[in-house]
C-alpha cells in the first residue's frame, strides 16, 4: 500500500495519526466526462466522445467503488463496448498489481506489472493515491476519470447513441432525493465502514460504528414500506448501497469490526441485498474470493497473519 509522490512510488500506509486516529479519504484527481458528442461534462475537459471500443475500465473485484462501475456497465449492456482489466486482489507494498492469479485480467495499454505504472504513463510526475476504478481513453492515452460515482453517471447516459440499453438510473425527477440518500449512504455506510475499520483510535472507531449502525437502522426502516431506496424503481442509490451490503457480513463485520449486527439480521436489508444480488448479471460482478483475499491479506496492520477466514456461509437465494 502506498502512493506516488512526483511520479515515485512510496510504500506508506494511510496517515491517521495526523488526524487523531481518523481515516480521511482523499479526492479523486481525474474528473473528465465521456459525453455523447465529446463536449465537456460538469467537470474537467471535453474531447471524450462516447464511442464503442475506445474506453477501458480498470477494476479490483474486491473494491466496492469499482463494483459500482461494473454494475452500471452490466445494466447498460456496455460489456462489448468497454473492455476491462482486473487487478490482483492483494494490495501490498507495490499497491495494486497485475501479478498473475485466478481472475486477473492484464493491462492492455503498457502491460503494467503495477497499476501505478499506468498513472505515471499518463503523467510522469503524478502525486497521489493509485486507486481503482479508472476509466481510460485508449485513443488519447488519457485517464478520463477515476471517481466511481461519476463513472457510473456517464455510463448511465453517454452511450445511448451507440447502443446502450435503455434504463435511467438517475432520472431527472428523482435526482434531488437520490442525491440526499447518496449523501447519507456515502458518509455513513460506503465510507463509514472504512472510517471504522481504518480508525486507529478507540473513540473514533466507536463514533464511526455508531453512525454506521444508526444509518443502517434508518435504511431498514425506510425499506419497510418500499422496495427500493427512492420510490418504487431501482436507481443508482440502490446500487451504491448494494456494493457495501454485499461485502458486509464477509468482511466489514469482522475485519473492520462493524459487528453490532450482520446484514442477515436485518429483515428488510437482507431481503433487499438478496434481491439485488440476484438481479440479472449482477452476481457476475461480485467475486467473494477476491473480496475476502483482498481485505484480510492486504491490511496487515489490522490482520497481521493474513489468514483469510473460512466463513461465513451465506445463502443469497431468494425464497
Ligand atoms: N473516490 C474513489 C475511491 C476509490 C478507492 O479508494 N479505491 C480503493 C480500492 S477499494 C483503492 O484503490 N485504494 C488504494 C489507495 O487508497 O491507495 C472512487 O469512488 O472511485
Amino acid at each position: 500500500m502506498g502512493l506516488l509522490v512526483d511520479g515515485k512510488w512510496h510504500d506508506q500506509w494511510y496517515d491517521t495519526e495526523g488526524n487523531g486516529g481518523r481515516f480521511i479519504r482523499t479526492e479523486a484527481q481525474y474528473r473528465n466526462w465521456i459525453t455523447p458528442d465529446g463536449s465537456p461534462g460538469p467537470t474537467g475537459e471535453g474531447g471524450f466522445k462516447a464511442e464503442p471500443n475506445r474506453y477501458h475500465l480498470y477494476v479490483a473485484m474486491a473494491c466496492p467503488w469499482a463494483n459500482r462501475t461494473l454494475i452500471m456497465r452490466k445494466l447498460k449492456k456496455l460489456e462489448d463496448m468497454i473492455s476491462v482489466s482486473v487487478v490482483n486482489p492483494l494490495m501490498a507494498e507495490n499497491g495494486w498489481t497485475f501479478e498473475p492469479a485466478v481472475g486477473v485480467i492484464p493491462d492492455p495499454v503498457i502491460n503494467a506489472t503495477y497499476l501505478h505504472e499506468l498513472y505515471t504513463h499518463v503523467d510522469p510526475n503524478y502525486s497521489g493515491r493509485v486507486t481503482v476504478p479508472i476509466l481510460y481513453d485508449l485513443k488519447q492515452n488519457k485517464i478520463v476519470n477515476n471517481e466511481s460515482s461519476e463513472i457510473m453517471r456517464m455510463l448511465n447516459t453517454a452511450f445511448y447513441g451507440v447502443g446502450a440499453k435503455e434504463g435511467d438510473y438517475y432520472p431527472k425527477e428523482l435526482q434531488e432525493e437520490i442525491d440526499a440518500v447518496n449523501e447519507l449512504v456515502y458518509h455513513n455506510v460506503n465510507n463509514g465502514v472504512y472510517k471504522a475499520g481504518f480508525a486507529t483510535n478507540e473513540g473514533v472507531y466507536q463514533e464511526e460504528v455508531g453512525r454506521l449502525f444508526k444509518t443502517l437502522d434508518q435504511l431498514e426502516a425506510r425499506l419497510e414500506n418500499q422496495r427500493y431506496l427512492v420510490g418504487d424503481q431501482i436507481t443508482e442509490a440502490d446500487w451504491r448501497l448494494f456494493t457495501t451490503l454485499i461485502r458486509f457480513d464477509s468482511v466489514y463485520y469482522s475485519h473492520f469490526k462493524c459487528n453490532i449486527r450482520q446484514i442477515r439480521d436485518y429483515k428488510n436489508l437482507w431481503r433487499y441485498t438478496r434481491e439485488l444480488y440476484n438481479w440479472p448479471g449482477i452476481a457476475e460482478t461480485v467475486n467473494f474470493k477476491h473480496i475476502k483475499e483482498h481485505y484480510y491479506r492486504s491490511h496487515k496492520n489490522i490482520n497481521p497473519t493474513g489468514i483469510v477466514p473460512v466463513g461465513p456461509i451465506l445463502d443469497f437465494s431468494l425464497d
